[in-house]
């Protein structure tokens, strides 16, 4: 069993004390991503609440990757094999690239906790597919406290939508705060449920501290287009071998 809590995420997991003036999760200075891995395919974690558009993102992400870099997926679910299901049936990835872990357990437990069944997963893409660039790594849906262990993942994206209101970046959490790429989806409905945009955009940059190397993405991923500036990000961390020019 890994029982991992290696490097913290955000706040460094303690809530403040009640009543005070400040953001109870801002992002501390001082905790960058660690370099690329060389030996092995750079793991990237998506993470976030229920239904914010983590499967829709992984999907528009193989469709923008998978000509480009070796790519593998893992998904997550609870008691089903469901996102495996989609992304399989949508056609985004070779079917032999995915797979499922079921967790049958709270999804932030079998991320962070007890990543034994995830571990495995990505060791048997890479030893059955043979060195690849990147593996996705899905989590089930949780809430604003899921994280991922960075004895998993080398990087994490948090996707949270707008569906919720324009309130949930300064609800903070150490996703909001700390992931590495924090994504605001369903840009489309703001209109429909009244968010403001600008003040998801200055809420998070404040949940963040402002920091570039932790940039705030907004998506509408109604079209693969809409996914551009992730691949983008996702490209970025990549060692440069293995980036495509
Ligand atoms: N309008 C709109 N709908 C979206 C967008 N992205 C995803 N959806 C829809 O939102 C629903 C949930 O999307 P998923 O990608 O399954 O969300 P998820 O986070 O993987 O969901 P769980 O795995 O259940 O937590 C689906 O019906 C998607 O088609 C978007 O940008 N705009």
């Amino acid at each position: 069993m890994h029982l991992e809590h290696d490097r913290p995420l955000g706040g460094g997991g303690a809530p403040a004390a009640s009543g005070g003036a400040g953001p109870r999760w801002q992002s501390p200075p001082g905790t960058p991503a660690g370099p690329a891995p060389t030996d092995r395919a750079l793991r990237v974690g998506v993470g976030g609440p229920v239904g914010s558009g983590k499967t829709a993102l992984v999907a528009a992400l193989c469709r923008a990757l998978a000509g480009r870099i070796r790519l593998g997926v893992v998904t997550n679910d609870i008691y089903t094999t469901e996102d495996a299901d989609f992304l399989r049936s949508a056609g985004v990835l070779d079917p032999g690239r995915i797979r499922a872990v079921e967790t049958g357990c709270c999804p932030h437990t079998a991320i962070r906790d007890d990543i034994t069944a995830n571990l495995d997963a990505v060791e048997d893409l890479e030893s059955d597919l043979g060195r690849l660039d990147l593996i996705l790594v899905e989590s089930g849906g949780d809430n604003l406290t899921a994280t991922f262990s960075y004895g998993l993942v080398d990087r994490q994206i948090f996707v949270i939508d707008v569906a919720g209101g324009d309130k949930v970046p300064r609800k903070g959490g150490p996703g909001v705060a700390g992931s590495d790429l924090l994504v605001v989806n369903k840009t489309d409905l703001a209109p429909l449920v009244g968010a403001d945009l600008a003040v998801m955009a200055r809420d998070a940059a404040a949940m963040r501290g402002g920091r570039a190397d932790r940039p705030v993405l907004f998506t509408s991923l109604r079209s693969d287009a809409g996914a551009s500036d992730v691949a983008d990000w996702v490209l970025a961390q990549l060692p440069s071998p293995a980036r495509p020019q």
